[in-house]
C-alpha cells in the first residue's frame, strides 16, 4: 500500500457510486480512487478517456458481482451457441450459458438480472451477458466507436464519433468458475482511425480493431479473485487498484509496478511437455534444476487462468507462457504485453515482440510468453520454443 505522502497530490475524494460520473467531494483520507487518479491528472489522460474508464470500471464491478454470485455455476458449462468463441473455437472455448442472456437491466435491478440470467433460457439470444454488460457500458459512455470482443465473431460498431476502439476478452478463464478459481477481464484501447471514417461500417470496424499493439493508448485487466484488482496503464507505467467492497471504489494499491528482472517461477501447462519442441523442453528442464543463467531452482505455478497467472508473474517475476497457438493476439496478447512492458518486462511469441506483430485477423492465435525481461531473453535463446503440434486438448 502506498503511504499517504506519496499520494499527497490527491485531496478530492469521489464518493462511492453505483453508476459513473456521480462524483462528490469528500474528505482527504489519503486514499486515491481510480477516478481520482485519472481525474486529478495522475495519469495525464484526456477527459474522454476518464469517462470511458468510469464506464469500464462500472462494467467490471458488475461482472465481479456476477462471478461471485450463487448463480454463477452455469457460467462454466458449455452450450452450443452460434458464433462467438473466436472463429473455429473448440467446445471448450465456446461461450458459457450465463453468457447467453441479453436482457438489459438497470443497476437497481441487478440482483434480478443475476437470478433471471441463471434460469431463464427463453431469453437466450446468442449474446453473452458479460459481453452485454461491457457493450452497454461502452454504449452509455458515448466514447467508443467500435468494440471487438473475443466472444463475438466480428467487431460491433457503436457510434460514428466515438474517439476510441475497445478490444476485450470479457471473462477469460470462465471454465474455472465452478471451482471458484480466479477469472479476469482484459481490455485494450486504441484511438479511432479517422482516416477510415468514410469506409463501409464492417470494414472500418475490422480495420480499427486490427491495429498494431504499438498503437495502444491504454490497456487493463481486472482480476476477480480473493480481491478484485484492476491493473492499468496509459503508457506511463502500470498501476493496480483494489476494489474496496465497502464503498465500491477501486483504490490505488500498487502504483508503478516493476516486474523483477528475474523471477523463480515458470507458469505453463506442463501436461503438454511431450508436444513441446526441443528448445522449450530444454529451457524448462534447465531452470527447474537451477542450471540456467539464474542459478536458482525455479518453481512451477499454473492456475490455467490467464489473468491470474499474469498478475502473479507481474508481481513476483518469472515467465507465464502458453507456447501453443491458443491465446489471441488482439484480445489477450497485445493488452497484456503492453502492461508487462510498462512494468519493465517483455511480451514475446518466442521469437518476436508481441506488440510489433501486425494482426491480420480478429481471432488470430499465437504462442505467448510474458514476464521478466531476463527470463524471457534466456527462454528465447533456446531458439525453438513455439509448440506447433496443437491437438484439441479436452481439458
Ligand atoms: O489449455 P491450455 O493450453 O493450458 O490453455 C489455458 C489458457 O486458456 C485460457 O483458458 C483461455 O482460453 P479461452 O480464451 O479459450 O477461454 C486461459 O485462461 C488459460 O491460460
Amino acid at each position: 500500500m502506498t503511504s499517504s505522502s506519496s499520494l499527497g497530490g490527491f485531496s478530492i475524494r469521489v464518493g462511492s457510486r453505483m453508476g459513473v460520473g456521480v462524483g462528490s467531494v469528500g474528505c482527504d483520507d489519503g486514499f486515491v480512487t481510480l477516478m481520482e487518479y485519472l481525474g486529478k491528472g495522475g495519469a495525464n489522460v484526456s477527459d474522454d478517456l476518464v469517462v470511458l474508464f468510469g464506464h469500464l470500471e462500472y462494467a467490471c464491478k458488475r461482472i465481479a458481482a456476477l462471478v461471485a454470485s450463487p448463480f454463477n455455476s452455469s457460467l462454466s458449462k458449455n452450450v452450443g451457441v452460434a458464433g462467438g468463441g473466436g472463429g473455429g473455437a473448440s467446445d471448450r472455448d465456446k461461450p458459457k450459458p450465463l453468457d447467453i442472456v441479453s436482457v438489459r437491466f438497470t443497476a437497481a435491478l441487478y440482483s434480478v438480472q443475476i437470478a433471471v440470467a441463471a434460469w431463464d433460457h427463453d431469453l437466450l439470444s446468442g449474446a453473452s451477458i458479460k459481453n452485454e454488460i461491457i457493450l452497454s457500458s461502452l454504449r452509455n459512455s458515448g466514447k467508443v466507436a467500435v468494440m471487438a470482443s473475443e466472444e463475438d465473431d466480428s467487431p460491433v460498431w457503436i457510434t460514428d464519433n466515438g474517439p476510441f476502439v475497445v478490444v476485450t476478452d470479457p471473462l477469460d478463464g470462465s471454465r474455472n468458475i465452478d471451482a471458484s478459481i480466479p477469472t479476469g477481464t482484459i481490455f485494450g484501447i486504441y484511438n479511432r482511425l479517422v482516416e477510415l471514417d468514410r469506409r463501409p461500417v464492417e470494414e472500418k470496424a475490422m480495420l480499427n480493431s486490427l491495429q498494431s499493439g504499438t498503437r495502444l493508448v491504454a490497456a487493463a485487466y481486472v482480476l476477480y479473485s480473493s480481491a478484485t484488482i484492476l491493473c492499468t496503464s496509459f503508457g506511463a507505467g502500470a498501476h493496480a487498484f483494489t476494489l474496496d467492497r465497502s464503498t465500491g471504489d477501486f483504490i490505488l494499491t500498487h502504483p508503478s509496478i516493476k516486474i523483477p528482472s528475474r523471477g523463480q517461477i515458470y507458469s505453463v501447462n506442463d501436461a503438454r511437455y511431450f508436444d513441446w519442441p526441443k528448445g522449450l523442453r530444454q529451457y524448462i528442464d534447465t531452470v527447474r534444476q537451477g542450471k540456467g543463467k539464474y542459478p536458482k531452482k525455479y518453481s512451477a505455478r499454473y492456475i490455467c487462468s490467464l489473468v491470474a497467472d499474469f498478475h502473479r508473474t507481474l508481481l513476483y517475476g518469472g515467465v507465464a507462457m502458453n507456447p501453443r497457438d491458443h491465446l489471441r493476439l488482439v484480445y489477450e496478447a497485445n493488452p497484456l504485453s503492453f502492461l508487462v512492458e510498462q512494468a519493465g518486462g517483455r511480451g514475446s511469441d518466442g521469437k518476436n515482440r508481441i506488440l510489433s506483430i501486425q494482426p491480420v485477423k480478429m481471432h488470430q492465435r499465437l504462442p505467448l510468453f510474458l514476464g521478466s525481461s531476463e527470463d524471457i531473453e534466456e527462454l528465447e535463446s533456446y531458439g525453438n520454443v513455439q509448440q506447433k503440434v496443437n491437438p484439441g486438448y479436452e481439458v
